[in-house]
């Protein structure tokens, strides 16, 4: 599949609870997709196996794996991850971390470090004993994440165009919390729509509920990629 491909533009977040769902639903989305991800529910139920053969029929594979340990943990956790082939693996973007994943990727693998989630706002983020405002604890990470050399950034698509003001325009950009115009946000604080996160110049934007609940996932897989071309 080539880079170019707009359907590469749309993670789908495979959020079901096995391999047999996944299996399902990457059938029922047919080509409508290319590019799927893979998080803890997933990986800890036989997702990892899953993976490799997604990766043996073309298809890319996003571990979302949020990894956050001390160095020496995560630099060889990474190596392990590196030689599944998987084309996207996910950090928290603490520098200590991120600077460990950079030195234990290989085989391709891109490190993205997850900035604050979008789940978060000033309220959850001062709960949990930050002082800074989401925005300026997005710009603050996504900056040390360049420094460090990091290949992209997860963050809202909110944030997205000054993240790239930052980041400047090689590293990726990945934006979960989008929500076809008219969707349920769920827990999601920081949406917005497929077209709009385009215009904000993100790279990829993943997508769960909307296609995994959705009565026709292959048409709603669509629908998002015609949005974003
Ligand atoms: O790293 C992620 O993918 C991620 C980071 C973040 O800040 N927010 C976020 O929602 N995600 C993931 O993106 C997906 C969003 O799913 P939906 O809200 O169902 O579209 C889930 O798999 C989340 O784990």
């Amino acid at each position: 599949m080539s880079q170019t491909d707009p359907r590469d533009r749309l993670i789908v977040a495979l959020d079901v609870p096995g391999v047999p769902e996944a299996e399902a639903l990457v059938e029922r989305i047919g080509d409508a997709a290319t590019f799927y991800k893979i998080g803890y529910r997933l990986a800890y139920a036989g997702g990892l196996a899953l993976a490799e053969r997604m990766i043996g029929q073309g298809l890319k594979v996003f571990l979302d794996l949020k990894l956050h340990d001390i160095g020496n943990t995560i630099e060889e956790g990474v190596r392990s991850v590196s030689a599944l082939g998987a084309t996207f693996l996910t950090v928290h973007a603490y520098p200590q971390t991120m600077r460990a994943a950079v030195k234990g990727r290989g085989n391709g693998l891109k490190i993205l470090a997850v900035t604050v989630l979008t789940s978060y706002d000033d309220a959850d983020a001062q709960e949990a004993g930050y002082a800074l405002p989401v925005a300026e604890l997005v710009a603050k990470r996504a900056a040390q994440a360049a420094e460090i050399g990091i290949d992209g950034l997860v963050c809202s698509a909110a944030e997205a165009a000054g993240v790239r003001g930052l980041v400047g325009p090689d590293r990726l950009i990945v934006t979960p919390g989008i929500r076809p115009a008219g969707a349920d946000a769920g827990d999601q604080k920081r949406v917005m729509t497929p077209g709009d996160a385009r215009r904000a110049g993100i790279d990829h934007v993943v997508v769960g509920r909307p296609i995994t609940g959705a009565a026709d996932p292959r048409a709603v897989a669509r629908a998002i990629v015609a949005e974003m071309a």
